[in-house]
């Protein structure tokens, strides 16, 4: 099991402590969510926060753009020391050529889909895939409840995965805690998304340490 910190959680007056935080834990990657006021109602942070927060880690940057368009900034977010880089199918008119887009500029890419959207959408797609992202809630905000219908979801696409032969990474993102996490495993997810329940607890560097322990189990 991958966990990826979400950073939208961090306290952002001290994001240094974040990256401290994050590589000197298990945790695997760092989430960045990318919001535009457009696909998604909220603006988080863009590309001048994520060049910085790259010369403090060397861990996998996993950049999720909630954003229309997203074709436009994939160069720039590149630069900006992405590498894997994470659109949504409800705002790529040619998801197929945005995704060959992201590879050819030497990123991974991921698709991810909203919590109304069918998972048989991406069977097409999927050899071209490192991850789908599966929103386990409506995207834009933090600190939101898990749409327990996910779990359904994560198992549909396992199977289509295995059946395939592929190894496409499922992904899990909103409202993901240590109450839910083994039951998000056992149904096939590979990388969770945690922002809240890991940057909020009380003690951040135990909860990652929880997290991939219940991974183990
Ligand atoms: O993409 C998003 C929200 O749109 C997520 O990455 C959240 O940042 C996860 O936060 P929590 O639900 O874990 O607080």
């Amino acid at each position: 099991m991958l966990l990826a910190p979400s950073l939208l959680a961090a306290d952002f007056l001290h994001l240094q402590k974040a990256c401290d935080l994050l590589n000197n834990s298990a945790a695997d990657w760092f989430h960045l969510d990318v919001m535009d006021g457009r696909f998604v109602p909220n603006i988080s942070y863009g590309l001048p926060v994520i060049s910085q927060l790259r010369k403090a880690s060397q861990k996998i940057f996993d950049v999720h753009l909630m954003i229309e368009e997203p074709e436009k900034f994939a160069s720039a977010f590149r630069d900006a020391g992405a590498n894997n880089l994470t659109v949504h199918l409800e705002a790529c008119r040619h998801l197929h050529r945005n995704v060959q887009q992201i590879r050819d500029l030497g990123m991974t890419a991921g698709v991810a889909i909203n919590p109304h959207t069918p998972v048989e959408l991406l069977y097409d797609i999927l050899p071209d895939l490192h991850l789908v992202l599966i929103m386990s809630v409506n995207p834009g905000f933090g600190g939101q409840q898990f749409i327990p219908h996910t779990y359904e979801k994560i198992r549909v696409l396992k199977q289509r995965i295995n059946k395939k032969g592929l190894n496409t990474l499922i992904e899990v993102d909103g409202g993901v805690d240590l109450d839910n996490a083994r039951q998000l495993l056992d149904a096939g997810a590979d990388v969770l998304v945690a922002g809240t329940s890991v940057f909020r607890a009380k003690d951040p560097a135990a909860a990652i340490a929880a997290f991939k322990q219940t991974g183990q189990k």
